[in-house]
Parts: C-alpha cells; sequence; structure tokens
C-alpha cells in the first residue's frame, strides 16, 4: 500500500519547517557548518585536554582550565559523546572517566541505565585488551574501578615537568653574542643551549612584533589544514593549520632569512630544487585542542636507504639532503599549554612570542638522531602561531663538517 504523506498524514512537518531543513542542508554544503567529523575531532581533542593536563572532568565540565575560568561549559550529552567517542577510539581510559563521570552526573533512569551498558561495554574491552600498557589503567577494571591511570613523560613534559639529569645539565649556558657577524654587534643575540643532545637553542628575541604581524597577515589567507605525509593526509595525530610562504611572499622575509643565517652560521637561503639551502617558511595556526603528536621532523632518513626512492616528495627531496635542522619561531605566546615537548631528551620550550628554538635532527655523521623526537602539545587556552624554517643537509655539509666520531 502506497501513503501519500503529504495529503493525507497529519504528522507531516509543516511547509515552515521543511524550508528550515532545506536552508540548513543548503549551508551544510558550504563549510561554513561543523561537520559530524569536526564534531568527533573536538570530543576527541577535549579527551585529550584532560589527560595530557590531568583536569578533573568537573573542572572541564564548568569551564575551569588550570587556573583560568572561562565560560565554556560541557553537557552530560557532550560527555557522553566524548566517552562514545573515546571508545570507538580505542582509548578505554578515557571512555571509563568520562562515561563514569556521567553516570554519577545524570539521576534519569533511563540514561542512567544506558550509560551503566556502556561503561560496562568500556570496561570489558579494556580487560581483554590489557596489557599493562600506558593507554590502560594501571590494572584490570574487574579488580579495581578507581584507579589513577597512567601518566607518560611526554603528558608530564606538556605539564612542564623536566627530566633532563644533573649530568645531561653540567655546562649547558646563557649567552648575549654577536655571534661572530659584524652586523649583530649593535644588536647582539641573548641565547641559551637547551641540550647537547640533540645540540638544542633557545634566540630570545629575534622577531619584532611588526615583523611577527607580517608573517601572519601574510600567511592568513593562505591557511589550510595541516597534514601529515606527502599527498597528505589528515589526521588527529595533527590538529592545526598550515600556509607556506617563499621569501617573495614579503619584503621582510628575506632579511629574516640573514638573520637566521646569521645566527646559526648555516646557510638557509631557498634555492631551485635540487640545491635548496632552507625550505619555504611554514607558518602553523593552533586553535584550542590543537595539537602535533611527537615525530622526527626529517623527511626520508627515517626510512632504509633502498626504500628512501619512496618519499612522495620527488627526487629532488634527496637531492637537497633531509631535514639537518629545525629553526623555529615562536609568533605567539600561549595563555596555557602549546609547549614543544622533546621526550626523550626530556626537556620541553614554552612559546615565547619573538623567541626561537633551533635543533639538530641529524647527526654530525648524518644519522637521524632520535632523541630530536619532539611534539606541540595541545593548547589548551589561548592561540599558538610558529613558523618554520628548515635547514637542508647537502647545502650545509662544509658548515657542519662530520666530526672525528662516527657515533657523534
Ligand atoms: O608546534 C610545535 O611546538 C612543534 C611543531 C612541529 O613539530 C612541526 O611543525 O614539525
Ligand atoms: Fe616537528
Amino acid at each position: 500500500m502506497k501513503i501519500n504523506c503529504r495529503s493525507s498524514c497529519h504528522l507531516c512537518p509543516p511547509p515552515e519547517l521543511l524550508a528550515i531543513v532545506e536552508r540548513v542542508r543548503e549551508a551544510e554544503k558550504s563549510t561554513l557548518l561543523p561537520t559530524g567529523d569536526d564534531l568527533r575531532g573536538t570530543a576527541i581533542a577535549i579527551a585529550r585536554l584532560r589527560r595530557i593536563y590531568r583536569l578533573a572532568i568537573t573542572d572541564l565540565v564548568d569551564g575551569r582550565l588550570l587556573d583560568a575560568v572561562t565560560s565554556a561549559r560541557l553537557t552530560i550529552y557532550d560527555c557522553l559523546m566524548i566517552a562514545d567517542e573515546s571508545f570507538k577510539a580505542k582509548d578505554f581510559t578515557s571512555a571509563w572517566l568520562w562515561s563514569r563521570y556521567a553516570w554519577t552526573a545524570t539521576t534519569h533512569p533511563e540514561m542512567k541505565a544506558y550509560v551503566s551498558r556502556l561503561m560496562a561495554a568500556v570496561s570489558k574491552e579494556h580487560d581483554d585488551t590489557w596489557n599493562g600498557e600506558t593507554d590502560h589503567f594501571p590494572a584490570r577494571l574487574s579488580e579495581g574501578q578507581s584507579q589513577v591511570p597512567h601518566d607518560i613523560t611526554y603528558d608530564r613534559l606538556c605539564r612542564g615537568e623536566h627530566f633532563m639529569s644533573e649530568e645531561e645539565g653540567t655546562g649547558l649556558r646563557c649567552r648575549v653574542s654577536a655571534m661572530g657577524q659584524p652586523h649583530l654587534v649593535l644588536q647582539p643575540v641573548k641565547y641559551e643551549q637547551l641540550h647537547f643532545d640533540p645540540e638544542m637553542y633557545l634566540f630570545y628575541d629575534v622577531l619584532s612584533d611588526s615583523e611577527i604581524q607580517a608573517i601572519k597577515d601574510s600567511a592568513l589567507s593562505k591557511l589550510f589544514r595541516s597534514g601529515t605525509l606527502a599527498p597528505e593526509v589528515y589526521s588527529d595525530i595533527r590538529v592545526s593549520q598550515t600556509a607556506w610562504l617563499t621569501n617573495a611572499s614579503h619584503p621582510l622575509l628575506p632579511g629574516i632569512c640573514r638573520r637566521i643565517s646569521a645566527i646559526t652560521g648555516l646557510n638557509v637561503f631557498e634555492g631551485p630544487d635540487g640545491s635548496r639551502a632552507g625550505e619555504d617558511l611554514q607558518v602553523l595556526s593552533y586553535g584550542v585542542g590543537g595539537h602535533y603528536i611527537y615525530h622526527v621532523d626529517v623527511l626520508f632518513k627515517n626510512l632504509p636507504e633502498d626504500q628512501w626512492h619512496e618519499t612522495t616528495a620527488g627526487a629532488h627531496v634527496i637531492q637537497d639532503g633531509d631535514r639537518m635542522a629545525t629553526w623555529m619561531f615562536y609568533l605567539s605566546d600561549v595563555e596555557r599549554g602549546g609547549r614543544t615537548a622533546f621526550p626523550k631528551a626530556g626537556i620541553s620550550v614554552p612559546p615565547v612570542k619573538g623567541a626561537a628554538v633551533m635543533w639538530f635532527n641529524l647527526k654530525k655523521n648524518g644519522d637521524v638522531n632520535p632523541r630530536a623526537e619532539h611534539g606541540g602539545c595541545p593548547v589548551l587556552l589561548g592561540h599558538k602561531w610558529v613558523a618554520n624554517k628548515w635547514i637542508r643537509e647537502h647545502a650545509n655539509f662544509l658548515k657542519r663538517p662530520c666530526s672525528i666520531q662516527p657515533f657523534e
């Protein structure tokens, strides 16, 4: 039997409602409205913020972020969505904590029954896959339901803890120096060496506010969602926006490059593919929850040599050599969060507007230094801007010669 709903059913939506639905559908076609994927990403990002910064769910629900109070609020449905998305992402610890919160926060019998079922499913999956590793609770949930989740070095570094031994810190110094460069004599550079392995420095006041504004203004219209690899792959491991600026994008950029060269003693100028010393400036913008999980900034040397040609970035990438060093400007302060953390070196660097951190990704013998692994911790409050200048290997082989120690 066929029913003509329009003409016979008194439950049919009135035309005004259909018109609204149509308008929402139209609006959805443009990218202005958040998509289901955005919502899912937000839920995962909130779970990550809680885990890394050890926030109490009750504080998050009331908009308290460490010592900052915001007007943001989470409803019980939001908490359930975070639990559900964490469950789907196999983050059983988060799924358990958020669903347990939802269970205690609701008095509604049907809701309580629903959350109980979710908690039972989460607990079972957690215990079935339990192997004592850090993405699980320290024991099975059947052995105790009020456990304190594992805490990993990376998360602790993001919270500002440091893990360098006394020996590793010995000999690290702050300096004010013209770096042997005549044009830095009138404005010497203030810098501190942060680590010997990897060799790492923090340079203060290397960009003025007007230069920072010029870089951000040039980047704004070019920003797109950051990916990893080429062709770009989007995922939760990197949440930010990227813009690439050539030296021709703004009249101030060549001078900024000359400054990096003078300070580092390295060649950082862009050149034609196959003989480039420095890549275009990569500007990154992170909103709340934005982050980049730890990685080493190399393009192909993390692969065995017989697979180098498989790098999707093209043959000229290998001709230029890998990313010997990273120079990263901080274009903003960040109210809470957003440190750059080096889990193997045991150090993290807070963003300081106008400063730049620089480290070597390769050892002097050309091998990747795994201790250069680093990540951008999630932004908890504020907005983080950075700009990377990657310095390539081959144009600099005489500037940073091999050591006589084969392991260096
Ligand atoms: O944002 C940061 O602190 C780190 C960014 C980073 O590691 C990168 O862009 O490769
Ligand atoms: Fe990086």
